[in-house]
């Protein structure tokens, strides 16, 4: 659905020349969500801008829906924009227009006639759960209602491709899972694909099928989520990846332990299995579990265990090699293997 081609957006003044996005290429596939993610600089904003030359590309390719954008110019590119939509931190809504009237004025700039736009600001606003709130102002909005407002009118034109510039942001934990969820259905109702920055990995594990990590302007990673998840290669990716799944025992149980440490990773259904259970029963060993937790990525499971096991070096040994055997990672963290 959108393929970018050596994308490289250079911004020159007098003094400076910075590169904001170095030669990126991607392609992301009809009706995925596509996760971006990075700190603070890391040339998201402009990547994403570049899909709808909201960021005019300095050199490199756009395609979207097979167009190609930077080809077009004009009333041509404006049409082409309009399957595109594009959802921001800060909303933009018009704070002197009512509700109906923030999500009609896309459709009156498309040129839709009065009777249609009526019928249709209707039909997105009970999408986005808002039927009740058409007569309302901004300012009378929390702020996921405000998202969800500007989400009706970004679907206003039927877009292909929903952009979205670190749309939860700005959001308490609660209202970024209702308007993650509510991304989520129009991708799966409306078979829209879906691009997001962001730099919460959170966002990523909720509803992105796959995921860049950037920097510098440039792609580190990429991946399936759960890969990323599970598996991540870069540096900056276990980073990112911490501050959904780091445990950090405290220095004082960890010290008074006696046995061997070991962190295990479970994958898919195996999360769900029995396999530290059947370890304990199958060797003359103890387990004393220190930490667990199976994390959904995407709705599917990853589980991470921090255990104590306790016995006879050689029988811990055997126990040890039986999880190598049944799961994906065994780390010993502490004492002898
Ligand atoms: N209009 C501009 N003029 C000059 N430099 C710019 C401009 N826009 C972005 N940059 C630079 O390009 C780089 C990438 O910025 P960008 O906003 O895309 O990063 P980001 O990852 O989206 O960060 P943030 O999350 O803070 O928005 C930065 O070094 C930034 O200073």
């Amino acid at each position: 659905m959108i393929t970018l081609e050596n994308i490289e957006k250079v911004y020159e003044t007098k003094s400076q020349r910075v590169i904001g996005v170095d030669k990126v290429s991607l392609t992301i596939q009809k009706g995925e969500i596509y996760g971006i993610v990075g700190y603070s600089g890391a040339g998201k904003s402009t990547l994403l801008r570049c899909i709808n030359i909201l960021e005019r590309p300095t050199s490199g390719k756009v395609i979207v829906d097979g167009v190609d954008l930077l080809q077009l110019s004009g009333k041509k590119l404006r049409e082409a924009r309009q399957s595109i939509g594009m959802i921001f931190q800060g909303f933009y809504l018009v704070s002197s227009k009512t509700v109906f009237d923030n999500v009609a004025f896309a459709l009156k700039a498309a040129g839709v006639d009065r009777a249609e736009r009526k019928d249709r600001v209707l039909e997105l606003l009970s999408l986005v759960g808002l039927a009740d709130k058409a007569n309302q102002y901004p300012a009378q909005l929390s702020g996921g209602q405000k998202q969800r407002v500007s989400i009706a009118r970004a679907l206003a034109n039927n877009p292909k491709v929903l952009l979205c510039d670190e749309a939860t942001s700005a959001l308490d934990p609660s209202t970024t899972k209702s308007i993650l969820s509510l991304l989520k259905k129009i991708n799966e109702e409306l078979g829209i694909t879906i691009v997001i920055i962001t730099h919460e990995m959170e966002v990523v594990k909720e509803i992105c099928d796959r995921c860049a990590v950037m920097q510098d302007g440039k792609i580190v990673e990429q991946g399936a989520s759960y890969e990323i998840f599970a598996n991540p290669m870069e540096s900056l990716t276990k980073e990112f990846i911490k501050t959904v799944l780091d445990f950090q025992l405290p220095a004082k149980l960890v010290q008074n332990c006696t046995g061997t440490l070991v962190k295990l990773q479970f994958r898919g259904n195996l999360a769900e299995e029995a396999v530290v259970s059947d370890m304990l029963q199958q060797h003359s060993v103890k387990g004393n579990i220190l930490h667990g937790k199976v994390e959904y990525i995407r709705e599917k499971p990853l589980g991470i265990f921090i255990m104590e096991i306790i016995g006879e070096q050689p029988e811990v040994n055997k126990a040890i090699n039986y999880l190598e055997n049944r799961v994906q990672q065994v780390e010993v963290i502490q004492g002898v293997s």
